[in-house]
Order: C-alpha cells, then sequence, then structure tokens
C-alpha cells in the first residue's frame, strides 16, 4: 500500500487550490516526478519571462516608430501619396492588390461612361454652369436631371448607348463587391437606365474592403497576375471588354466632346479618369499598372468615434541603408468635409487673419491623440483653384486648402510638429494653365502676373509660407515640395528626401520620436 506522503489539508471551497494540489494518494515516486515536471515548468517560464524582459528593453532602446500623418482637402491625394509609400517599401503588398485595385479602376470607368451617358441625354438647358466654374466635383452632385429629347440625339449614341447598358449592372456587382452590406458607406445607385448620377464610391479605411476580392482570386500565388480566375463568368472584366470599342466610340464622339464642353463637364480632371487608356483597361485580361493603380479613386472614409478609430494606419518597414531599418506607421484620413468636422469660412481666398478664430483646426480633436506623431505631410491640390467642393458647391477648393493649412500650422498642439507641404497635382496645373484658365480669375490678388507654371507655382508657395511663418505657434521651417503623386518616378525622389530627413533626425534625437 502507497504511504501517504502529503496531505496538506484543503479548504473544500476553493477548486483552484484543489485542482492544483497533489492527489491525497500520491506515492513517494509519484511525488519525485511531479517535482521534477513543476521544476522543469519552472525553468521554461522563467526562460520566457527573461526573453521577454530582454525584448522589452531591446524595444526600449530600438528607434520608436517614425509616425507619419497625410492631411488635406478630399482629393488632394493623401491616399495615392500612401500608395507611393508603399510601393517602394512594400512593393509585394502593393502587387497583392492589383486584383482589388483591378475593381476599382473598373468602377471608376463605368462611372465616367454613365455621366457621358447621362451629359448626351440632358436636355442643354438644365445643366446651367458658372462661367469658368470646373466642374470636376461636381458632377457627383447627386442632382437628378430631367429627362432630355432623346429624339434630337444622334441615332448612333443611341444605339451604343444602348449597348453599353450591360455596364449599369458590372456597376452595381462592382459598388456591392466594394462596400460593406452591414454598413451605409456608399450613395445607392438606381439602376435607372442612365438617368442617375451615380454618388463617388467611399469606402471606410478600417474595413478590408480589399479582401471582398478574395472570390476573384484563388489565394494560392501572391502574383495577381496568375491568381486571378479569368474563367469566372460573374467576372465584370468580361462586360467591360465587350463593351470596350462602344466605350471607346462614346468617348471620341464628336457630339459628346461637344456636349461635354457645351455643359463644362470636364472629365479629364474627374479623380480616377481613364477613358483616355479605354484599351487597356478594357483588354481581355487587364491588370492595371502601377500607374494605373495611382490613378485609381476610391474616397477614403475614415469616420470612427476617435482619430485612432476612424482612421487607417499602414505599417511599412523602410530600409535606411546601411542595415538600419526603421517602422513607419503612415495614417491616412478621409478629407471630405463631414470628415473633418463643423467650420466657417471668411470668404476671402487669403482673409486668413481672420482664421484662428473662424476655423478652429479641423480635425484638432484627433490631434490630442497624435501628438506623438512626428511629422505631417499636407497635400494642396494646387491645380484646383477654379473648382469647387464636391461636398461644398459653393467653397472654392483652394480656399479650402488655405484655410486648412493655416489651421494645422496655427494649432498649440502641433506646435512642436514637422509639416511638410506638398504643392501638388502640377501636372494638372500645367495644363490647366496652358489651357488659358487664369490664376488671377480666382484669387484676385494674383493680378497682373504671368500666368505661367513657374510664376503660379512661385506665388502660390510664397503664400503658403507666409500663412505659416505668421499663424505657428513657433518659428518652423518651411518645407515645401511641388508634386505630381500619381507621377511614381518624381514622387519616389521626394520620399526618399523625407526618408533621408526623418531617419538623420530619428537618429540624431531618438526622444524626437515618441
Ligand atoms: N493627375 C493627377 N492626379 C492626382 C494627383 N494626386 C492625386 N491624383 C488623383 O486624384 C484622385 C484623388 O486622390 P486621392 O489620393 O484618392 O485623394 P485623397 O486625398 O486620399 O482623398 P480622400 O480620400 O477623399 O480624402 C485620385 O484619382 C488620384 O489618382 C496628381 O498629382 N496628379
Ligand atoms: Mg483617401
Amino acid at each position: 500500500m502507497p504511504s501517504r506522503v502529503y496531505a496538506p489539508s484543503l479548504d473544500d471551497q476553493d477548486p483552484l487550490a484543489k485542482a492544483i494540489s497533489p492527489p491525497a494518494d500520491e506515492s513517494a515516486e509519484e511525488m519525485q516526478v511531479r517535482v521534477q515536471h513543476e521544476l522543469e515548468a519552472k525553468r521554461v517560464s522563467d526562460a520566457i519571462d527573461e526573453d521577454l524582459d530582454r525584448q522589452r528593453a531591446a524595444e526600449k532602446k530600438a528607434p520608436k516608430p517614425i509616425r507619419v500623418l497625410l492631411l488635406g482637402q478630399s482629393e488632394s491625394g493623401k491616399s495615392t501619396t500612401l500608395k507611393n509609400f508603399q510601393l517602394m517599401h512594400d512593393p509585394k503588398a502593393f502587387s497583392a492588390e492589383r486584383a482589388s485595385w483591378r475593381a476599382v479602376i473598373q468602377l471608376n470607368v463605368v462611372r465616367s461612361i454613365h455621366i457621358i451617358l447621362d451629359a448626351i441625354t440632358q436636355p442643354s438647358h438644365s445643366r446651367p454652369r458658372k462661367e469658368g466654374t470646373s466642374n470636376s466635383s461636381s458632377p457627383m452632385s447627386g442632382d437628378i436631371p430631367l429627362p432630355g429629347d432623346l429624339s434630337e440625339i444622334d441615332p448612333e449614341l443611341l444605339e451604343i448607348r444602348s449597348r453599353l447598358s450591360p455596364l449599369l449592372q458590372v456597376e452595381d456587382l462592382l459598388t456591392r463587391h466594394l462596400t460593406p452590406i452591414d454598413q451605409n458607406e456608399v450613395g445607392t445607385i438606381a439602376l435607372l437606365p442612365f438617368k442617375h448620377i451615380p454618388t463617388e464610391l467611399a469606402v471606410n479605411s478600417t474595413v478590408p474592403w480589399r479582401q471582398r476580392f478574395d472570390r476573384l482570386v484563388s489565394g494560392k500565388n501572391s502574383d495577381s497576375a496568375r491568381i486571378i480566375d479569368w474563367d469566372d463568368p460573374n467576372d465584370p472584366g468580361k462586360v467591360l471588354h465587350a463593351c470596350g470599342d462602344d466605350m471607346i466610340r462614346l468617348w471620341n464622339h464628336p457630339h459628346v466632346q461637344q456636349t461635354l464642353e457645351k455643359q463644362n463637364l470636364r472629365l479629364e480632371e474627374l479623380a480616377g479618369f481613364f477613358l483616355d487608356s479605354l484599351k487597356e483597361v478594357t483588354a481581355e485580361r487587364y491588370l492595371p499598372t502601377n500607374e494605373h493603380i495611382l490613378r485609381a479613386r476610391l474616397k477614403t472614409l475614415a469616420s470612427g468615434a476617435s482619430f485612432l478609430e476612424g482612421v487607417s494606419e499602414h505599417r511599412i518597414k523602410i530600409n535606411g541603408g546601411g542595415g538600419i531599418t526603421s517602422d513607419w506607421r503612415l495614417f491616412d484620413v478621409g478629407g471630405h468635409r463631414s470628415l473633418r468636422g463643423k467650420r466657417s469660412f471668411p470668404s476671402s481666398v487669403w482673409g486668413v487673419q481672420r482664421l484662428s478664430r473662424d476655423c478652429e483646426a479641423a480635425w484638432a480633436p484627433y490631434f490630442d491623440n497624435m501628438v506623438s506623431a512626428m511629422l505631417f505631410i499636407f497635400l494642396a491640390p494646387i491645380s484646383a483653384f477654379d473648382q469647387v467642393l464636391a461636398e461644398a458647391p459653393k467653397v472654392n477648393r483652394l480656399e479650402d486648402s488655405v484655410l486648412l493649412w493655416t489651421s494645422i500650422v496655427a494649432n498649440k498642439i502641433l506646435q512642436h510638429t514637422d509639416l511638410i507641404l506638398f504643392l501638388n497635382k502640377t501636372d494638372l496645373m500645367t495644363l490647366k494653365l496652358a489651357a488659358g484658365i487664369k490664376l488671377k480669375d480666382y484669387v484676385v490678388s494674383y493680378g497682373n502676373r504671368p500666368n505661367d507654371f513657374e510664376s503660379t507655382v512661385a506665388y502660390l508657395r510664397k503664400k503658403f509660407a507666409g500663412i505659416l511663418k505668421e499663424n505657428s505657434p513657433l518659428p518652423r521651417t518651411f518645407y515645401c515640395h511641388y508634386t505630381s503623386v500619381t507621377d511614381t518616378l518624381s514622387t519616389q525622389k521626394v520620399i526618399a528626401s523625407i526618408k533621408d530627413m526623418l531617419m538623420r533626425d530619428s537618429l540624431k534625437n531618438s526622444t524626437l520620436l515618441l
């Protein structure tokens, strides 16, 4: 009979004590084995603890992640800048999303076609526009047009229009794929025969919308070119391919070009414009190039209750050379006004003195959580000097950018934060000036200075620099780049110079990197 070696008095009410106590009838041999096990378990546990302590100590010594927050009004190019960072430093992840961007581009194309078909069936009086005001934001304003007299329309166009009707289903299908069922994140697109202008598609940055395209890929290979299921009968690419020639015919039709001009619809300025690339985009096995992905338009919604909830955070490991890598956290927010808080606006473009009172920092409630952000990149799309905000058709886009810039530079919470200004969309600025659109018609203070690229951009640069100087609570260096962030090569040079600057600072003064 085994001798009773260990019989502690147990509190019968304590289930834990009961569970860990040795059995009442444990023999001496059993006890030896148990003690051995316990010693071994303790040794392993101590080793894990030591390992964790070592890791924590190493993390404390290592440079903290570099945080970059992208700011600017809607369509200023924030998400496109982020894509450039990803393309440059995480090309695998960028490529893995090609199938998802393909769907976004297809939707961008269908939306442009939808706008054209709507425009050609408009009675000419139904869309009055202010002289010289670009519509590039306004076609999506949601006004439901009056039905036109179809007998006035070129019969060839009517035929094309009817042959393109399957695109409506594609539009619906793609929109459904891109939007979660349980969230009202997109304006509904009614299946009316090209009579309803579609609201721009927006996806909440916190929603992993890209996963919706898992259906389109087998998931066995990270190269999208090989994993797209080209035989899927529901692939929208099939309809786009079948409608490709008609879309090209429509876009090149002289009556269409005249109508768009008459209605002052400058589709080329519309975000997500691919009508000049219809051949490629409607090709049978179309996969977007990097350039196409940068041009794709998908509005960011970041509408969480708190900043960090609503904003999308992207982590990238960046190689700084010499074996040094650092963690970068890029934060992309939605620039739509509804996502920036309510503000009142002074009327003149350069009426910035009144700003600190009138225009409380738009994203200010969020900044409390972001004081540890090391760098803000602010994008001002300068080509938009003759455009209005989609969400506020009376507000000039350049004026909005200036106000936003002022509120950011004047913000006390951000007084120690570096700001880099991107005067963006310089490519469109060049085209616009060449088309004879005059800056002075929108910025009266520009006066009779030459309406060329160098003079206009230098003037705007000086204005933004002046606002920083006048409104910044502490003196700050003015960093400014002229950018066209859809151009990979030039943007990568800018990103490389920012990276060098930040990594130098990060090594010099790691306390800055909170
Ligand atoms: N031609 C040209 N297009 C640009 C440039 N920068 C951005 N775009 C395009 O403008 C559109 C809007 O850019 P986004 O990066 O989505 O703008 P955003 O600031 O993220 O906008 P929200 O998400 O609404 O806040 C996209 O279709 C881009 O491809 C540029 O420098 N030149
Ligand atoms: Mg965005």
